[in-house]
């Protein structure tokens, strides 16, 4: 109509002249002003970036605008922001990692983070063979530890307060072992406290940390997990020694093959493990499976460990296949998770199955069961009215079916 014609018009003008108030105004009251195009497809996200007007820019994409539509030249505004030469601008609508959508054609628009996932410590990985400055770091009192024992973190109760006398009596116990995990990016990210112990959040459950705290206690407990089973050298079973912050052993036998040349049993090791939601061909429903240990009425994606010789693709296939008997076509990956029980990376996939029938190895699986789209919408978000339970947020098997809702309810 006229009217709203009328008011796309007014839209577009008040972000190419920097209002930022009639912009506010106006898309509070029509929110679906938003990506709509003028003259030559022209958003008002490419007209704000066009005359520089940067708080126009970051409140239009605050509610939420494609910042990667394109106007009849092609053109994203983030090249109109580059080729006016406003870089403020255009450092806003390339930042994070999404800037590269256009570059990546299909990369996930709504990059989201896992559990485990977050890097709050620059690892700084070339230290790791600086001897004198790793002492430093040991004695230098503005230096956190994260105390773990039997590979759980301790936590800190009211009564207690990590002290840092008894930190020093463990770093003098030779039974100690003592992982350099990185310096923090933000100051007090981890702790309030010098010294202390951890983690803040009164429980040792791996899955009820912060999620600051999860991606460091993940690291350390790997790095922990692997000292703790690889005493002694793969190659020939002699003694080793700890090096480099924690992040190798050497074999102390000096005729061992493992001293020649780079050895991969020398570093902590990781395994890769495929996890894939695997949707039906009518693309209404998918394959969820459950093992005989899981809860009550829990149904999770298939996984499995990649084997040596073979790609991602063609372990989502066989461990698909094996499990449930259901062939596989496209594989597509979305996302993973470092997974530390006890070094696990999960490489999460959505798949297209090309047959339906199921046929579970009993070994592993006890159920598995193709289930509609409403079904799973309701485990998300109904909880115990549900058929059946999907596992926590803290898993990328939730986030994977979560991450197939959501892709297909945008559509
Ligand atoms: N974060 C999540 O959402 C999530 C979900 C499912 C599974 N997982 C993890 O993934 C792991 C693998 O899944 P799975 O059990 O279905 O794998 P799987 O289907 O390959 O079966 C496991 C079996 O494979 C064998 N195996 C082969 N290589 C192995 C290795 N490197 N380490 C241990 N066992 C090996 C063992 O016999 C083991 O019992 C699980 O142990 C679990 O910790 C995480
Ligand atoms: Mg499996
Ligand atoms: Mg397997
Ligand atoms: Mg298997
Ligand atoms: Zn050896």
């Amino acid at each position: 109509s006229d009217d709203s014609e009328e008011m796309l018009e007014t839209f577009l003008d008040a972000a190419a002249r920097g209002d930022l108030s009639q912009v506010s105004t106006l898309l509070s009251n029509t929110p679906s002003l938003i990506n709509q195009t003028g003259h030559s497809g022209w958003t008002a996200l490419m007209l704000a970036a066009r005359n520089g007007h940067h708080h126009v820019a970051e409140k239009l994409l605050l509610f939420g605008c494609d910042k990667f539509s394109v106007n009849s030249s092609s053109q994203t505004a983030y090249d109109i922001a580059t080729f006016w030469g406003h870089r403020h601008i255009a450092g806003l609508l390339g930042r994070a990692a999404d800037g590269c959508g256009r570059i990546l054609p299909g990369a996930d628009l709504h990059p989201h983070e896992n559990y485990f996932s977050r890097e709050t410590l620059d690892r700084q990985s070339g230290r790791r063979t600086d001897k004198v400055w790793l002492e430093a770091k040991q004695s230098d009192s503005e230096t956190v530890y994260l105390l773990f024992s039997n590979l759980s973190p301790m936590v800190r109760t009211q009564q207690q307060d990590g002290s840092e006398a008894e930190v020093k009596d463990l770093l003098q116990k030779p039974s100690t072992v003592t992982i350099f995990l990185g310096i923090e990016k933000t100051k007090k990210s981890l702790s309030e406290e010098k010294n202390c112990s951890f983690p803040r959040s009164p429980n040792r459950d791996l899955l009820k940390l912060s999620e600051e705290e999860a991606g460091v206690v993940a690291q350390a407990r790997s790095v922990l997990a692997w000292h703790s089973r690889y005493s002694f050298c793969p190659t020939c079973g002699g003694a080793t020694k700890m090096e480099e912050g924690g992040y190798k052993r050497s074999c102390l036998n000096s005729e061992c093959r493992s001293l020649q040349g780079v050895h991969n049993t020398c570093y902590p090791r990781v395994d890769p493990v495929v996890i894939m939601l695997v949707i039906h061909p009518d693309g209404n429903q998918c394959l969820l499976g459950r093992k005989k240990v899981f809860p009550v009425r829990m149904f999770s994606c298939l996984a499995g460990f990649v084997e040596p010789g073979e790609t991602l693709e063609e372990a989502v296939r066989r461990e698909t296949e094996e499990e449930s008997g259901v062939t596989v076509g496209p594989v597509q990956y979305v996302s993973c998770q470092p997974w530390p029980m006890p070094s696990n990376l999960m490489i999460g996939c959505l798949a297209v199955a090309v047959s339906t029938d199921i046929k579970v190895d009993e070994k592993e699986i006890e159920e598995a069961r193709w289930f509609p789209r409403q079904q799973v919408i309701d485990s998300l978000f109904r909880g115990d009215r549900s058929v059946f339970v999907i596992p926590p947020r803290q898993t990328i098997a939730h986030q994977l079916v979560r991450h197939w809702i959501c892709m297909n309810s945008n559509l």
